[in-house]
């Protein structure tokens, strides 16, 4: 298998890391499932800065650069790896630089701010509207190879939709279009 990044880009609890789970099991070849969240949990507790300081935002900027560099590291090396991250604008130029050698599907993960208000407070271990915050923000470039919305959609059904465009199209172009 030749390197390639999946890329699930979404707000918080519109359903990226359940997606994720299910496309482990209808990709062909042992992807990995790498979410920007379990890079954030090997970070040491102890010793990182308290949340909101300068201090805090600059380990989290060099986490998420990090984060981008361990997928093209893996892709490079021949594997195919899902991310699941939620995008800020400087963050996807990050993306566009570090991935540029690299195969990469753009999937966005879309579902509408009641419904990811609602898994927010049903969940209770997010804080509350960070979802709502986050979704204009992630989708602001506008572009995708692939989006789904998992309001209508279950994430087997969209892991589906993701499996069946890499099958049919060969190849992503948003990250072309988005690099001019
Ligand atoms: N397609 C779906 N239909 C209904 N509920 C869903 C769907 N996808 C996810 N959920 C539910 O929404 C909640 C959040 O899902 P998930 O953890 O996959 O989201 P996420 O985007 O990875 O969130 P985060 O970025 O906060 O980790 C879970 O309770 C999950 O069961």
């Amino acid at each position: 298998m030749s390197g390639h990044v999946i890329l699930l880009n979404g707000a918080s609890s519109s359903g990226k890391s359940s997606i994720a789970a299910e496309l482990l099991d209808v990709l062909p070849g042992p992807y990995f499932s790498l979410p920007r969240d379990a890079v954030n949990s090997m970070r040491s507790r102890t010793q990182t800065p308290e949340f909101g300081t300068p201090e805090f935002d600059e380990v989290f900027e060099r986490t998420v650069r990090g984060y981008h560099r361990m997928l093209a590291g893996l892709a490079a090396a021949g594997n195919g790896v899902i991310a699941d991250h939620v995008l800020r604008p400087h963050w996807l130029d990050d993306c566009l630089e570090v991935l540029r050698e690299q195969e990469v599907t753009f999937v966005g993960v879309h579902c509408p701010v009641p419904e990811l208000r609602r898994r927010e407070q049903a969940r209770g271990d997010r804080p509350a509207g960070l979802a709502e915050r986050q979704y204009p923000i992630a989708h602001a470039h506008g572009d995708y190879d692939l989006e789904c919305d998992t309001s209508v959609h279950s994430p087997k059904e969209c892991a589906q939709l993701i499996a069946e465009f890499i099958d049919k199209t060969g190849r992503s172009r948003a990250f072309a279009r988005l690099s001019q």
